[in-house]
């Protein structure tokens, strides 16, 4: 089993500081690695915040048949992400055991955690970025002449400026803050996290009370970004990174639209809190040595949400 290896990201201080995203090659129109459908592979986890962003996202514009996907197991040992879900344990695209194989094929230098998500070129044989802020944005722009008819817009022209403010926000306010308060190494470092968690969640909380998304009626990119860590946020954030104020289930609104979007099937379909709860409680043994998972929350997530 691993424990993880965070050093080089924890501070002097105590704070834990996200290393940079290794591979940051754009998949675009008239550039070295152009949109084409079947020749990128996606590689997730059920488990992780930032990867169910694609899954949803790939889903929600019927993107399936056009970007593979191979989901990993949720349980990483001391060589990191397997593919140990896939037929004899290799992943049916590259025949590799471990996400960290198409790493060092790609950099056999690379010295850094082996992440999900990240996109695999088939033709070229290498990983072309694990990026995972610009992977959405690419398959709500890169890839529009693949979307499903009738797909939501998720990046809206007339938007863009407003999802990316409300992206950034996300992100330092509540996507990596829980980790920051999970991982810290100090009393204050925590403190601080949590309290940028919780400043977040308010005021999310009254801008979901006068309106159904976060940009308005129409279901945005921000939406699938704050869904991924609602969803982890009772069964996970709030035990196992301390992040424990208050829990989701507490705020009515952001509790109501969380179900709003869970009842989508592209939010439902990729959701899977016991992938969610064993990677968290039984990987990060640096949070959780003992590796007990919890039995609860008993939450209804099919409960009616009452929004429109
Ligand atoms: N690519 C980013 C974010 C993605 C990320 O952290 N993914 C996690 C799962 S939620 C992961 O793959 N961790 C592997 C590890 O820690 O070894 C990073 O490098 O921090």
């Amino acid at each position: 089993m691993e424990t993880m290896k965070l050093g080089r990201e924890i501070t002097g201080d105590g704070r834990f500081v996200r290393q940079p995203n290794r591979f940051t090659e754009r998949i675009q129109p008239d550039g070295p690695y152009p949109p084409a459908p079947g020749r990128y592979h996606l590689y997730a986890s059920y488990a992780c915040p930032w990867a169910q962003r694609s899954l949803i996202v790939r889903r929600l514009l019927g993107l399936d048949d056009i970007i593979g996907v191979t989901i990993v197991d949720p349980i990483r040992d001391d060589k990191g992400w397997r593919f140990t879900l896939s037929p004899a344990d290799r992943d049916p695209t590259t025949g590799a055991a471990y996400l960290s194989e198409l790493y060092l094929a790609t950099d056999p230098e690379y010295t850094g955690r082996y992440t999900v998500p990240c996109i695999w070129d088939t033709h070229e044989k290498r990983l072309v970025t694990n990026d995972y802020p610009q992977l959405t944005i690419t398959l709500e722009t890169a890839f529009a002449p693949w979307h499903a008819p009738g797909a939501p817009d998720l990046y809206p022209t007339h938007l863009r400026h407003d999802i990316d403010t409300m992206n950034d926000r996300l992100y330092s306010g509540i996507n990596n803050a829980v980790y920051e308060a999970g991982f810290a190494r100090s009393q204050p470092k925590y403190k601080e996290a949590v309290t940028r968690v919780f400043t977040t969640l308010d005021t999310l909380e009254n801008r979901l009370t006068h309106q159904r998304y976060l940009h308005g009626p129409h279901l945005t990119d921000s939406d699938v970004r704050l869904y991924t860590t609602l969803a982890r946020f009772d069964p996970v954030y709030y035990s196992h990174f301390k992040c424990s104020l208050r829990r989701l289930t507490d705020y009515p609104a952001l509790w109501a639209y969380a179900r709003d979007l869970y009842q989508h099937p592209a939010f439902h379909e990729t959701t899977d809190f016991d992938h969610i709860k064993r990677h968290y409680y039984i990987t990060q043994t640096n949070v959780n040595p003992s590796q007990i998972v919890p039995l609860g929350p008993d939450l209804d997530w099919n409960a009616p949400h009452n929004r429109a």
